[in-house]
């Protein structure tokens, strides 16, 4: 089966900008109740989807004050326990990150190794691309990132 994720956080100075678990330099965070793990969320979203389960929104409702400023990585790892609970496996992922800034592709190897880790997949197994939305809309005038992922269950 296959699932289809997508999530977009607003930048907000202040905050650090955390992508697949990677805090990477920049003069903006993203907004959230989470850590705004934008990616994070778009994967397990997929991975959720793949076998009709409720998406995050659900598992972590947004304003719960257990998921304040919770780490993004947790709620991948409860999206794969729950597609192995029902007695399925991930075959692999695959994302997309939109955002004129900034450069996100020098942490690809950071990101595939921490959502592999937390979604029990090798590196090799999660695909991260990027690119930018051609000056074009919110995400070209730099008011956030958006992504959106696939997800591959069996
Ligand atoms: C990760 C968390 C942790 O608290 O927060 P953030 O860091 O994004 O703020 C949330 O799980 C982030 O949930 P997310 O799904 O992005 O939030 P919202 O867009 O506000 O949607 C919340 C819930 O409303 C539902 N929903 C949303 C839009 C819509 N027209 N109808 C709906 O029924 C969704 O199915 C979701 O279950």
């Amino acid at each position: 089966m296959t699932g289809l994720g997508y999530d977009i956080h607003r930048f907000k100075e202040g905050r650090p900008l955390i992508l697949g678990g990677v805090e990477i330099p920049h003069t903006h965070g993203l907004d959230g109740h989470s850590d705004a793990d934008v990616l994070s969320h778009a994967i397990a979203d997929a991975v959720l989807g793949a076998i009709g389960l409720p998406d995050i929104g659900h598992w972590f409702p947004p304003g719960d004050p257990a998921c304040k400023d919770i780490n993004s990585l947790e709620i991948l790892e409860k999206a794969a326990s729950l597609i192995r609970e029902k007695g399925h496996s991930l075959v692999n992922v695959d994302a997309t990150l939109i955002a004129e800034a900034p450069k996100v592709l020098p942490h690809r190897e950071a990101m595939q190794a921490n959502i592999g880790r937390a979604l029990g997949l090798p590196p090799e197994r999660v695909g991260i691309k990027a690119t930018t939305n051609e000056l074009l809309g919110a995400i070209g005038r730099r008011e956030g990132i958006a992504a959106m992922a696939v997800a591959q269950v069996d």
